[in-house]
């Protein structure tokens, strides 16, 4: 069966593209989403996307992933610095997950040196622009072993 990818993009990624250019880059979530699909089924899989500025609607489409796809990757923007209930969300499904960021948290402000996911993760992409969602869904569908019954 094709393995079901679904990408999560947190709060202010709806942004991508259109402020802080320098930071973030110049493609689009759109783009992001659209692009990432493409390469998903130039590898045979299928890629959802979702995205939220909301803390509880991230844990709810968590929870619907259960049992319905292979593997996520998830970008949790702000949340990542924050939030136990993302991480809790993502032990709970048991669907393992890769995270990834478009920049390189370790070279930014102190408060974005942690996160409460990287130590579940599968892999942790950062620094590499948007190019990092490419890198993690090739990951994704090529290397991580699903769990879906
Ligand atoms: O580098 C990343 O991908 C981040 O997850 C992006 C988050 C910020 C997402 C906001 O994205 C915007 C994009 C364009 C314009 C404004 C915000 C930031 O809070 C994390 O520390 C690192």
């Amino acid at each position: 069966m094709a393995k079901t990818i679904l990408l999560i993009n947190g709060p202010n990624l709806n942004l991508l593209g259109t402020r802080q250019p320098e930071l973030y880059g110049s493609t689009t979530l759109s783009d992001v989403e659209s692009q990432g699909k493409q390469h998903a089924e130039k590898l045979g899989a299928n890629l959802e996307t979702f995205q939220s500025n909301h803390e509880g609607a991230i844990v709810d489409r968590i929870h619907a992933a259960r049992h319905k796809v292979d593997a996520i990757v998830i970008n949790p923007a702000a949340y990542t610095h924050t939030s136990v209930a993302i991480r809790d969300a993502l032990l709970g499904v048991d669907i393992p997950f890769i995270e990834i960021h478009i920049t390189n948290t370790h070279a930014r402000e102190k408060f974005r040196h942690h996160s409460y996911l990287s130590d579940k993760a599968e892999a942790v992409i950062m620094g590499l622009g948007t190019f990092g969602y490419t890198a993690a869904i090739e990951h994704a569908v090529r290397n991580v072993k699903s769990r879906r019954q």
